[in-house]
């Protein structure tokens, strides 16, 4: 008989994980602490056709983890479920910027080449003599704000780089690493000495793609009808018909055809590990199992484990996460001035929020307009304080919107979510911590892989690549 593996936590990491080594024809068990699976993806629908997302919405079609993504919807056997917004649409090319109440696009065109205009303010032409003349500095890591400035100028870095950082980790461009958002262009410095040089010269060189590529080079099939399709179409982003929800319900659906043991309202609360055998306190049963896969936060991990790992507690630790607001506004008919992704506010502009996606020009719902306000994240205990309500989240993306967008008519509709520890600070050392951490479990002949937004990545995209990856890199029995 085959042994049950055990993966801790059912956000989409673990469903992932559970997902792959079923495939490789493997027994599972997946032990979720809250009442229901897929963590911080969750679509809600409205009974009338309309949904709102309160967690991830779009994901990119690009690079490996994009194409792991298009696979497994092909392998769940939902490739006709994606739905897409090309590359010329403008609400997947323009990008807002807000600086002093107004919101402007990043343009890239012929004219921001050689013309300042906001947010920037300096032609993107003398953005790129500056790199070329500006000398490399050798280091292991550095803050996403200090490498910008260095390379880019400051006008870069406060009003591009700061809010893009905002847009993507909910954090503070000076603490992030800059390998966690740019790592190409930081290898490109590395190696070659300048961020644009390095670049051409990638371009020249396609191997330097599988160099400049953080997790090796796991071949994904380029024959899946959706990698073809996304290609086909020039997706920019995608999401499912009826939300992300539903590919967490077609992993589920997928788990259960392959009899999986799945448990909501389980949570881990002891990981103990002897003579290569990992022991799984699950509360009212004990799993003994010869290998167990993390995915859950890193401090949740951290708290799971005996003082004798004091030492891989601490690294586990380091790995903070922060809280966001999330408050989807619905409308009726069209309010927005104009079709874009949305628009960021950088630090410097202070303020509760830290930008707001307009989902229903990506994908029109109805005659709804949609908005999602994003509030707090790194800044959330300076402005909301330790224990703001729901209603004061509320006041806050309606005087955002009000403020930003001139929507003073009141929603139709809200819902408000407090995410709490929602997004993984990748922070400077971030990587170096990480091979600390797997050099650990590895010295320690631990039967325990890592998975998680925490470690690798935090999109979507990187959650689903690395816990399959995860899984056909162990020689399981
Ligand atoms: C508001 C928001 C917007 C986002 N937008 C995007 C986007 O547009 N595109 C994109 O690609 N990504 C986006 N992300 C990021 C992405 O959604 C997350 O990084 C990803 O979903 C994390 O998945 P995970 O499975 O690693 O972790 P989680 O979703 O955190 O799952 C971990 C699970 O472990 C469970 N757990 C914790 N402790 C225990 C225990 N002791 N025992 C058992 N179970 C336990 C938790 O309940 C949870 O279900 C967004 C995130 C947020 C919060
Ligand atoms: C305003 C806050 C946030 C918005 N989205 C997120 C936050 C914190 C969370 C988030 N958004 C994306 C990811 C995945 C990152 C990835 O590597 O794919 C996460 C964790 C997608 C994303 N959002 C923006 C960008 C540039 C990306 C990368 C993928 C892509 O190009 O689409 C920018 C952005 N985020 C938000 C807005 C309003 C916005 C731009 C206007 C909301």
């Amino acid at each position: 008989m085959k042994p049950t593996y055990v993966v801790i936590g059912g956000g989409i990491s673990g469903l992932a994980a559970a997902y792959q080594l079923c495939r490789r024809g493997h027994k599972v068990l997946l032990a979720e602490s809250s009442t229901r699976f897929g963590g911080w993806i969750q679509s809600i629908p409205l009974g009338d056709g309309i949904v709102y997302e309160t967690g991830p919405r779009t994901l990119r079609p690009t690079g490996e983890s994009g194409r792991s993504t298009l696979l497994l919807l092909d392998e769940l056997d939902m490739t006709g479920s994606a739905i897409a917004v090309p590359r010329t649409a403008k609400a997947a090319r323009r990008r807002l910027v807000c600086i002093d109440n107004h919101l402007y696009p990043i343009k890239t065109g012929l004219s921001a080449f050689f013309f300042p205009h906001a947010p920037f303010y300096v032609p993107l032409l003398s953005v790129i003599l500056k790199d070329l003349s500006t000398s490399r500095k050798a280091c292991d890591d550095e803050s996403l704000y200090d490498f910008t400035y260095r390379r880019f100028g400051k006008r870069i870095a406060d009003n591009g780089i700061d809010p893009l950082c905002r847009g993507v980790t909910g954090g503070d461009a000076r603490e992030i690493s800059v390998k966690a958002i740019f790592r190409p262009l930081f290898e490109a410095e590395q190696n070659y000495g300048t961020v644009f040089g390095g670049m051409l010269r990638k371009v020249k060189l396609p191997e330097v793609d599988i160099k400049f590529s953080p997790h090796g080079t796991e071949h994904v099939d380029s024959t899946s009808p959706s990698v073809i399709r996304s290609r086909k179409e020039h997706w920019a982003v995608w999401s499912v018909n009826g939300g992300l929800q539903m590919l967490v319900e077609g992993l589920l659906r997928s788990l259960r055809s392959h009899q999986a043991e799945l448990y909501l309202g389980t949570p881990c609360q002891r990981l103990e590990f002897r003579d290569g055998v990992a022991k799984v306190d699950l509360g009212r049963t004990t799993i003994q199992t010869r290998h167990v896969f993390s995915a859950v936060p890193a401090p949740a991990l951290a708290g799971l484990l005996g003082e004798e790992h004091y030492v891989l507690k601490q690294l586990l630790n380091t790995i903070q996460s922060v809280d966001m607001g999330v408050v989807n506004l619905e409308y009726e008919g069209k309010v927005l001035k104009r079709e874009a992704f949305g628009y960021l506010v950088p630090s410097h502009q202070g303020g509760r929020a830290l930008g707001t996606v307009f989902d229903t020009c990506a994908f029109p719902q109805k005659n709804s307009t949609i908005l999602t306000v994003m509030l707090g994240g790194r800044w959330f205990q300076s402005v909301f304080g330790d224990d703001p309500s729901s209603d004061d989240l509320l006041e806050a993306a309606k005087e955002e919107v009000e403020l930003r967008l001139g929507i003073k008519v009141p929603p139709k509709r809200y819902h408000v979510s407090l995410h709490r520890g929602c997004i993984p600070q990748h922070t400077v050392g971030h990587y170096e911590r990480l091979v600390g951490m797997r050099d650990y479990i590895r010295d320690h002949c631990l039967p325990l892989t890592i998975i998680g937004a925490s470690y690798d990545g935090i999109s979507v995209n990187d959650c689903i690549h690395h816990s399959r990856k995860a899984v056909n890199e162990l020689n399981l029995v």
